[in-house]
């Protein structure tokens, strides 16, 4: 389906060492990124999920197969990025591409790792990121409201609603906060505003780096940043970078006994790629039989057709009916038959907004 998450952060701070976790902890082809001369590195991820698994061994499935999202290793952030400096162009431009936003902080303390800025301070460090991102938001604003004014002076209705919608996201970035932080006051200002495709408007997930020993309580510093994060309305987790690093090194069977050593119930990378699919507002269905279990994804409000339409158009395209069940309902009734026997397997039309577990199998007429 294309959703990205684009990692970002200050030289330095863990990104590739949590972006390579992420891609060899899946095996997964790194592709190069077609759009760009610096070709930031996309890793395509599995998305953990208990409930595929559960799934799949009702329906006894010979295959398993997640669902995925991307990530970008984004390079290349440099001071004055937003003035077109060095690689700045290059770097806002990839992160315009990504539907969210990994932001890796450095919270873990490392003498021999050196800092750009010689101080271990992620919330500085944050702000550097943000003000660039922040610089060129509000750049390409001071542009754009005055020309959506006048074309609205002109009848334009819709320039009108732009106007005022991007209106309210110059005035917060002159204060200094995210465009984030905007409230359009309906769909038709909503629409508007995602279409101006801001960068700070895109969600945001800070990972704070700490050290191996602070994985499982976090730090002074990452509080901080837990802070900083409900307040912009961004997400927050702690991840140390080095233990994931090791994980993907050590054989899979001995991953959960040195998981546990640390305190850890999950690697920090399932954290990860959990919180990146929440923050793109993605939701879950799954197909199950003999052959496989499989979990797709489907943007939420998505109506059956849509949902139908990511496994193939024909099935957009031809769609009579979709026959559900609520995952819950498939776990406690034991399948498919059982679901059935039970009066729980639903047939859902076309104006059906599939839920998030929904386990469906798609009629269809081509
Ligand atoms: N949680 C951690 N604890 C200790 N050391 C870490 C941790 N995370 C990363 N490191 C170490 O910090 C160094 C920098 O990490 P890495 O190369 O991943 O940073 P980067 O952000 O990708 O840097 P650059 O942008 O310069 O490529 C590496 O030596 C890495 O092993």
């Amino acid at each position: 389906m294309g959703f990205r998450c684009g990692i970002v952060g200050l030289p330095n701070v863990g990104k590739s060492t949590l972006f390579n976790a992420l891609t060899e902890t899946q095996a997964a082809q790194a592709a190069n990124y077609p759009f760009c001369t610096i070709e930031p590195n996309v890793g395509q991820v599995a998305v953990p999920d208990e409930r595929l698994d559960r799934i799949a061994a009702i329906a006894k499935s010979a295959k398993v197969v997640p669902t995925q999202l991307a990530f970008v290793d984004i390079a290349g952030l440099v001071k004055g990025a937003s003035k077109g400096e060095g690689l700045g162009n290059q770097f806002l431009g990839n992160i315009r591409e990504v539907d969210a936003i990994v932001h890796v902080l450095r919270c873990f303390e490392d003498d021999d790792i050196q800092h750009v800025a010689n101080k271990v301070d992620p919330i500085a460090d944050a702000e550097v990121v943000e003000t660039e991102l922040m610089l060129a938001d509000l750049e390409s604003l001071e542009k754009r409201v005055p020309a959506a004014a006048k074309r609205a002076t002109g009848g334009d209705k819709e320039a009108k609603i732009t106007a005022s919608v991007l209106g309210q996201a110059l005035e917060l970035l002159r204060e200094g906060k995210p465009a984030r932080l905007t409230e359009p006051k309906d769909e038709e200002e909503a629409r508007l505003f995602r279409q101006a495709q801001l960068l700070t408007a895109k969600p945001v997930l800070y990972v704070c780096n700490v050290a191996e020993d602070e994985a499982a309580t976090g730090n002074a510093l990452s509080e901080a940043v837990f802070a900083r994060a409900k307040a912009e309305g961004a997400q927050a987790a702690v991840v140390s970078a080095a233990i994931e690093a090791e994980l993907v090194a050590m054989p899979a069977e001995d991953r959960a006994e040195y998981l546990e050593s640390l305190g850890l119930e999950e690697s920090g990378l399932a954290r990860v790629i959990r919180a990146g699919y929440t923050l793109l507002g993605l939701k879950t269905f799954f197909t199950a039989g003999p052959k496989e279990a499989r979990a797709w994804t489907f943007p939420q409000g998505a109506k059956a057709p849509q949902a139908a339409g990511e496994i193939h158009t024909d099935f957009e395209k031809g769609f009579i009916r979709a026959e559900t069940i609520a995952y819950e309902d498939y776990v406690t009734l034991g399948g498919e038959a059982a679901a059935r026997d039970a009066g729980k397997l639903r047939q859902e039309g076309k104006e059906y907004l599939v839920q998030d577990g929904d386990v469906m199998l798609f009629k269809f007429n081509v």
